[in-house]
Parts: C-alpha cells; structure tokens; sequence
C-alpha cells in the first residue's frame, strides 16, 4: 500500500465539500487523502442527566442521508468516504498503523467539552504515533478569529451588543471554492460500509405527510434548499414578515439541520445572500437571515467564553433556582398531554417530525421553564435527542435564555401561551393539525376548550379529562386574553 505524505481528514459536523477549509488544505499538502467518518458509539448512548437517547431517530435518518450524499460527491471527485464505527480516536490510531505512514490528522474545531474531549484523545494517539495535527475553524459566519474583542472573555452577555460589534468590526471571509478533485485514497483501504439505523439501536422514523421539514440530509439537497428558497421562489424577500409561521415548508429557510451537521456552510449562505441583494433585491427580510445566523454565531461563541457553564443546572448567571424534576408534569409535556393545546400541537410536531418551529421552541421551552417550573435540562435533553437540527450550542444556549439564566438581559420573561396562539395561530388551524381530538372546535376557541360550554364540548366531540386532559396549569394572565379570541364555535 502507497501511503507517503497521507492526511487523514477527520469529519464530524463538516459534512460538505464546497467552503470546506480541511480539503483546501489538505489538497495542498498531501499526495493521498483519507476523508473519514466514524460513527461514535458515545453519540447513541444516553443523554448526561436523563438518559435519553442522544440522537433520536429524525437526526440519525438526517445524518445517514448527509453520509451517503458526502460519499457521492467525494466519488464523483476521485475520492470516497471512508466510513467506520467506532470512537474516532481508535478509528485514528487504527488508520495510522495500517497505512504506515500518515503524515497529518486534520479537522474541524468544535467548542463543547464531549467534542474537545475527543479532540484531545486524537492529538494524544497522534503524539505517540509522531504524527502531527492539524485544525482549522469552519462552522460560524464570522471566523474566531476576527472577533473584536481581543480575548473571547470580553465577549459581550447581551446579543444586541455582540452583534453591533461584528457588524461594524469585522469581515466575514469569502467562502472556499468547491475542489475540482480530490487527491485519491490510498489504493486498498476499505471504504467501510454506511451502518443502517437498526445497527445504532434507533428505528427507521415514520414519514408524517404534515412535516414543515419534508427534506433530506446532505450538501446537494442544502445547495437545492437555497436556490429553491432564494433564487426559484425567492422566499427569501419575505423572510421577515413569514418567520414566525407554524404551518408548511417556506415560512422560514429551514436551513438549520443542514448547518448543525455542516452540510451548508453559514459564509456561503452569507455571500449568496450578498448576491441575491445585489441581484434582485436587498430588505429587511433578506438582512433578517443574516441577523438570524448571527444568533447561531452568538451562542457558538458563548459556548467558548462558558465551557462546561452552558449545561449546568444555574447556568450562565450561576442563580439558584428552585427547579422540580416531577416526571409526571414531564411526561405530559414530552407526550403533548399538557391540556394547553398551543404547547401540545407543538410538542407533538416535534415527535412526529423531529422538527418544531422557532415560534413553538420559544413557548413550549417557556412553558415548561416558567409555568411548569421543571428543570431546563429536561427540556434541552429532549430536544436535543428529537430534534434533526440539534446543534449543541445553539440548543443549550437557547434554552439558558429561555430558562432565565442565560444570555437574556430582561428580567423573568414569560410568554402567554393563549395571547401566543391567539397572535400566531389566530384561526387554530395549527393546533387543529396536530392535535385531531380538538378537530370539532372551530376557530380560535380550539385554544382554550375548558372555556366552552358542555353543549359546545359535545357538539364538538370533545370530552375534557376524558378524549382530551385539561390543563396541568393554569397561569393568572391567561384570562386577559380567553375573551378576545375573534371567532366562536357555531
Ligand atoms: C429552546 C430552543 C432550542 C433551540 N434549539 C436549536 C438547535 O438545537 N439547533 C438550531 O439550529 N437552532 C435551535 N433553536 C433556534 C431556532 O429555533 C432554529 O434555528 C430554527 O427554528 C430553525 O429553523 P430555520 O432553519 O427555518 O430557521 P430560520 O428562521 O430560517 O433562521 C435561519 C437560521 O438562523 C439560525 N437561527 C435562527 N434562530 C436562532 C436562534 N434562536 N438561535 C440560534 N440560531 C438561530 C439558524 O441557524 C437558522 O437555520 C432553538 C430555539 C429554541 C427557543
Ligand atoms: N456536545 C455535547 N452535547 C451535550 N452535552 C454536552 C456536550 N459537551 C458537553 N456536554 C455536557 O457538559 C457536561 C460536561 O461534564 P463534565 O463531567 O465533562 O464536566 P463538569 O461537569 O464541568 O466537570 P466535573 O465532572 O469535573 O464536575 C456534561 O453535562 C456533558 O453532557
């Protein structure tokens, strides 16, 4: 086997070709190039606190379709995916040894302590192996660093203020171009076959026709995702008046899952963006998404200057809060049989397409942070196992901010769920949607059923406590808003 001057690229949430810094480099620098995938057995096992499993079935369904697209397109550049199970820092060492002479390990930084862990463990194999290491950063609009705040300590706690900061201080880079070709394997290294969902221990999801996120995994269907979204429908152009949608496909850009696994770079999105303004038109809408993708940047960032911080029970601000961890309350609100049915349409969409809204993420986490008052972490577990675009940074992050103890300068901010569902979903359609025994009440009563008369339960065929629970809490400021819903049941 030929293996002089061999860098082994080891991927992990850089699932692309184009914008994609390791290839650049390792283009210039090797003769042969071993782009690896491991799956890591630590990513199927249990949550940290409540042992759920860490990557559900939406997620895992996304991922073997970004793994299968990535190995394509590396076929069809001279090159493969060279796919293994196991922890990557075995998979490494394994690697070096039967190759004989790697000259470089390569990869993405990321900035959590599971991931630099597994970082760590690799720079060790390859010290004892004598064979060096290199890193670059790839995963946020604007690079490490062009930060300007000289130390990532001084990283401003308040959004607003982080955002002015890069916006009038910083560049963000141009994108890499997508490689031509790729160096080559070296010849007779086994390109490992893609594991099904049943050999990680997850089962096969269902596919649920009502989906807001009926898209697969991969760089191919990211780049189609933006042209659809910017340049075919040019949805872009009302991003900001759409966002805060509950129902279909173009109500945002639905890029998440694709940039939580890297399969879509936020720099290209950036220049597109960029183009698109110069081209056909520049708005508020088209500077939202951006302003948007910062958000991400933000929390990424913040990961850096908290470490371990973000997943401890008092959070950033280190406050005591007297948080419950009563399963039952739980149960309800995982299972959307809260009785409150904005929260329950939510949740359920969540179950059945691991996806759910930003509009819907914000209340089912303030519903069970402050009207609940259960432990954010049961809340951020959950969806870190359900969701498809689960990003560690940005799913924690949010929910610190949601809990109140995270990067949220307002004091003790809690969402109505009836003044919510009344504003975002002011027919009921949604809630009718994703919650059928609530089909029979029309319009906007379907919010707040225990208000309706027996006669309109039973015309409606809805028995409360029995076809459907009644609410597991009730908040005082609910009742400001039970009498102005717009249309009545009969
Ligand atoms: C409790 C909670 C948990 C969340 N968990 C995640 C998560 O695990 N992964 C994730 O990507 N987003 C998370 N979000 C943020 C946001 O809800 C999703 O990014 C968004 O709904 C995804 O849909 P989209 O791509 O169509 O977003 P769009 O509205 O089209 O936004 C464009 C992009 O901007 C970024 N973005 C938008 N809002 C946020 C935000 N609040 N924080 C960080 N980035 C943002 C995302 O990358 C998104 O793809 C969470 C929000 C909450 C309130
Ligand atoms: N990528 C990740 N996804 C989810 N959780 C993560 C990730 N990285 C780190 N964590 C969580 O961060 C926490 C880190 O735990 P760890 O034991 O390493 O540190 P610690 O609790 O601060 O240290 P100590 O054990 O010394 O008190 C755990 O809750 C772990 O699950």
């Amino acid at each position: 086997m030929s293996t002089s001057r061999t860098i082994i690229c080891l991927l992990r949430n850089d699932l692309r070709l184009h914008d994609n810094e390791l290839f650049h480099w390792a283009q210039r620098n090797a003769e042969y190039i071993v782009p690896l995938y491991c799956f890591d057995p630590r990513h199927y096992a249990g949550t940290y606190n409540y042992n759920l499993p860490k990557t559900g079935p939406f997620r895992l369904r996304f991922l073997l379709e970004s793994i299968r697209d990535l190995r394509n397109t590396l076929l069809n550049k001279s090159s493969n995916l060279v796919v293994r199970r196991g922890k990557p820092e075995d998979v490494v060492a394994e690697l070096i040894k039967q190759l004989g002479s790697v000259s470089t390990v390569a990869f993405h930084e990321e900035v959590t302590s599971e991931e630099l862990n597994v970082e760590k463990k690799v720079k060790d194999v390859c010290a004892q192996m004598k064979v060096k290491v290199h890193t670059c950063w790839g995963s946020t609009l604007y690079h490490r660093d062009d930060l300007p705040f000289h130390h990532i300590s001084r990283l401003p706690d308040v959004y607003t203020q982080f955002r002015k900061a890069v916006e009038t201080q910083s560049m963000v880079r141009p994108a890499f171009p997508t490689l031509e070709q790729l160096k080559p394997l070296p010849s007779g290294l086994e390109e490992g076959a893609v594991p099904t969902a049943q050999e990680l221990q997850q089962t096969e999801p269902l596919t649920d026709p009502r989906s807001a996120f009926p898209c697969s995994g991969g760089e191919s269907q990211a780049l189609a995702r933006l042209k659809h979204y910017f340049w075919d429908t040019d949805a872009v152009a009302t991003y900001k008046e759409t966002r805060n949608g509950l129902i279909g496909v173009n109500y945002s850009t639905k890029f998440a899952p694709w940039l939580a696994m890297g399969c879509i770079s936020p720099r290209y999105i950036y220049h597109q963006i960029k183009q698109y303004e110069r081209e056909r038109t520049a708005n508020q809408s088209t500077y939202w998404v951006i302003f948007e993708l910062l958000w991400r940047d933000y929390f990424k960032f913040v990961a850096v200057k908290y470490g371990n911080r973000l997943f401890q029970l008092k959070g950033l601000q280190d406050k005591s809060v007297p948080w419950k961890k009563d399963m039952k309350l739980f149960n309800a609100w995982k299972d959307g049989r809260t009785g409150v049915p904005f929260v329950d349409a939510n949740m359920r969409e969540l179950a059945m397409t691991g996806f759910m809204s930003n509009r819907g993420r914000q209340n089912v986490a303030s519903f069970l942070t402050k009207d609940l008052g259960l432990d954010w972490r049961m809340g951020a577990e959950l969806f870190e196992y359900l969701l498809i675009d689960h990003d560690v940074c940005s799913n924690y992050g949010n929910w610190l901010y949601s809990a109140g103890i995270g990067n949220d300068p307002r004091e003790n901010r809690k969402f109505n769920m009836i003044k919510q569902g009344l504003d975002y979903d002011n027919n009921g359609d949604y809630v009718r949607q994703w919650v059928p025994e609530l089909q029979g009440i029309r319009g906007a009563d379907v919010h707040t059923p225990w208000t309706l008369s027996t006669a309109a339960l039973s015309h409606a065929h809805v028995s409360l406590g029995e076809t459907y629970p009644t609410p597991i809490v009730m908040a005082p400021e609910w009742n400001r808003h039970v009498n102005k819903k717009s249309v009545s049941v009969f």
